[in-house]
């Protein structure tokens, strides 16, 4: 993997960090077996890079990293992804957090940089380009500034797109949707959990009561969604974050969990995600031919598994993970971190520019043929 040598590592990632702690307020053993099952993937679900200190690009030279060759890198394979991509359109579906911007030990603090936001500007000018998020579509869009894109904010569950855009998603689908407008240009396409607001409310203001005791814990309501997050607590509490998580939940059969990067995200127990919402907007974007169109996926999370599986069902698109572990995924190709992300999509950019102008030359050299037989 070699161009994963220019990788940094994700500081965010490492051990939290050994605070005072309080005891759980009960013992482990009477932990319900469910949340015990959830201390298992709190684990599993956000690894540790080892770094291996050797200059600065220490992870990309971890042996154990080097050897993980099952998704080639999205760099090297560059021309192959491409040409996949010959003649075809191709769209472009983004994760935000992990992929656009660092992760940090601050969720409020996960900002995007101005050379990420440039890239993906241009991008979103020759591709259509969706952000699909497991933040609420405000947050999103906030860190994102851009309004050139389609948002999917709280896994997929709000879409939003720009107004006017040609080839914008028309409302004909939509279910409750009342065309709210957001920074004039954005208006709401789609929700597939309306009906939840109140509930995700009520559930959030109850998990901010739980958890308030236990050192580091945060929740953060995205809407349709809420984060319990774990990052900053101490591990040996991480079991009363889940201990505290059920008791809410056991009072809400509609809800679900899933796990994220020391998150964990309780979400309405309706039948959709990312992959759906990736589904969704090829589909109302016209862009659901898989002989016309290309979509490429990238994101570092389990949630965005789903959309990996969507596209790479009847070989209809390619998911890229970000990861600086190795790990098993739906994925077909890997990217470091946010910045080998960036490069990806300058490379993009650039690739589609110059086929743009391949074929503006071309349909020029046409004219001047026909213009030439016209005056023989
Ligand atoms: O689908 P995503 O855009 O990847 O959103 C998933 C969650 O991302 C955020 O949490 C993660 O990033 C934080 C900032 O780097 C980090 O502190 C946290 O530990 C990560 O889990 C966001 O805050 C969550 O609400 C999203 O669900």
């Amino acid at each position: 993997m070699g161009s994963h040598a220019n990788g940094s590592t994700c500081a965010g990632d490492g051990p939290p960090p050994m605070e005072k702690r309080k005891e759980p307020a009960f013992p482990l053993k009477t932990m319900p077996l469910h949340a015990n099952g959830w201390l298992n993937d709190m684990k599993l679900s956000s690894p540790t890079a080892v770094p291996v200190n050797i200059g600065s690009n220490s992870v990309a030279f971890d042996p154990i990293y080097r050897a993980w060759t099952k998704y080639p890198s999205a760099l090297n394979a560059f021309e192959r992804i491409v040409a996949c991509g010959k003649g075809k359109k191709i769209a472009l579906f983004l994760d935000y957090d992990g992929t656009l911007s660092p992760i940090v030990d601050e969720p409020d603090n996960a900002v995007m940089s101005d050379q990420m936001r440039e890239v993906v500007r241009s991008a979103a000018l020759h591709l259509p380009t969706a952000i699909i998020s497991g933040r609420s579509c405000d947050k999103v869009f906030d860190f994102v500034r851009l309004t050139e894109l389609y948002y999917a904010g709280s896994h997929g569950m709000d879409i939003m797109g720009p107004v006017g855009k040609t080839g914008s998603v028309t409302d004909h689908r939509s279910r409750g949707t009342n065309s709210s407008k957001k920074q004039d240009k954005e208006m709401q396409i789609f929700q597939a959990a309306s009906e939840f607001l109140p509930m995700i409310d009520e559930v959030f203001g109850l998990l901010v009561d739980k958890v308030r005791g236990i050192d580091g814990a945060r929740v953060e309501n995205n809407k349709f969604c809420v984060s319990v997050h774990y990052r900053n607590v101490n591990e040996k509490d991480w079991a009363l974050v889940a201990r505290c998580t059920d008791d809410v939940l056991k009072a809400y059969p509609r809800l679900r969990l899933s796990h994220g990067r020391k998150v964990l995200e309780v979400r309405p127990m309706v039948d959709w995600n990312k992959g759906k919402a990736v589904e969704f907007l090829l589909d109302s974007l016209g862009l659901a031919d898989s002989d016309e169109v290309l979509p490429i996926y990238i994101g570092d999370d389990r949630t965005d598994e789903d959309a990996f599986k969507v596209l790479r069902g009847n070989k209809r698109g390619l998911g890229i993970l970000v990861s600086s572990v190795p790990k098993e995924s739906q994925a077909l190709y890997s990217l470091l971190d946010p910045p080998e992300v960036m490069d990806f999509l300058k490379r993009l950019v650039k690739w589609k520019e110059e086929e743009e102008a391949q074929r503006i030359t071309v349909k020029q050299l046409l004219v001047s043929v026909d213009d030439f037989r016209v005056n023989l």
